[in-house]
């Protein structure tokens, strides 16, 4: 029988634990080894397991691992790719980046060699298995294509796109969780104005906002279909939406990726300093 390939996720912060659960939950590791590397892994201690590898030594975790997740801040890849230069074997490791603001070539070079390198962007969604993560390479291998993809597949929805919507896709689908929180956070304050308790608004708000999205997914449906079908003509939907329009809901959510898509392009400089 082919051997499952071991995964270590190097940088198990907030985005590394999250990738790291929903593999837990979707039964992906049941037969293979994952190793975490944190610098201090005190926080992360209680992770370790029959099959789970807690280290802080990158080194000895890639030695051990066949497919190596990079999960540190854009500013510390660098670092952590020279140093594992020694380690590293073109014929065994699938690199795997979910860094912003880095791209292939630069990662390549950064590890000192042609390595099969594959750009993901997923969402802190993934620990409950339903990231979109966005895939990009610039020419591996199919099997090293599918290798990946069943990864991201079994904890959400995957889509390969080109390298230059990395930027784009980071914005919309990464920082997107968060946008999207505000919204039904928002969605909740207004509930407890007009009389509910803070549990049920929250509870209205999340299964609303989980009903919306169940429309659209794979119907095929355009959203203004599915408010066509809200608006009573002279109802209360229409003035209560024509109202946040006034307000400029649409240019707040447009303007609002965009300076999150033009701040990328900062931390793309060589001399911008860490944030
Ligand atoms: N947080 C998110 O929702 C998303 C983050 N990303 C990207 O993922 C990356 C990680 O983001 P977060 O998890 O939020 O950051 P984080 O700061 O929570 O996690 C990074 C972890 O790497 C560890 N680390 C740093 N240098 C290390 C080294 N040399 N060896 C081992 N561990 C090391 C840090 O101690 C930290 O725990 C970033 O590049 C970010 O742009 C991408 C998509 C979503
Ligand atoms: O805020 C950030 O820079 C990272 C990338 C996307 C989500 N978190």
């Amino acid at each position: 029988m082919k051997k499952l390939k071991n995964i270590a996720i190097l940088g198990a912060g907030n985005l590394g634990l999250a990738i790291a659960d929903g593999l837990q939950r979707a039964g992906f590791l049941a037969d293979r080894k994952l190793f975490l590397t944190r610098r201090n892994t005190r926080s992360i201690e209680s992770w370790k397991s029959d099959n789970v590898e807690v280290t802080s030594d990158n080194k000895y975790a890639v030695a051990g691992a066949d497919i190596v997740l990079l999960c540190v801040q854009p500013h510390q890849i660098e670092h952590l790719l020279k140093e594992l230069r020694p380690v590293l074997d073109s014929d065994r490791h699938i690199l795997v980046s979910v860094i912003t603001a880095v791209g292939i070539e630069q990662l390549s070079s950064y590890a000192g060699g042609p390595f099969p390198i594959i750009r993901a962007m997923p969402n802190t969604a993934i620990s409950v298995r339903e990231s979109m993560t966005c895939m990009a390479h610039n020419g591996v291998a199919e099997s090293v294509q599918t290798e990946v993809e069943n990864i991201f597949a079994c904890v959400g929805k995957t889509l390969w796109i080109e390298e230059p919507l990395m930027q784009a896709a980071t914005v919309v689908c990464a920082s997107g969780i968060a946008f999207w929180m505000r919204f039904i956070r928002a969605t909740m304050q207004g509930g407890v104005q007009l009389g509910f308790d803070a549990h049920d608004a929250k509870e209205i708000a999340v299964q609303t906002c989980l009903g919306a999205a169940s429309l659209l997914n794979g119907t095929g449906k355009h959203p203004e279909e599915e408010i066509d079908r809200v608006t009573t003509p002279m109802g209360c939907t229409i003035v209560g939406l024509n109202e946040m329009e006034h307000n400029g809901l649409s240019s707040a959510l447009i303007k609002g990726l965009a300076t999150s898509f033009e701040r990328i392009n900062q931390m793309k400089k060589p001399d911008n300093e860490p944030v």
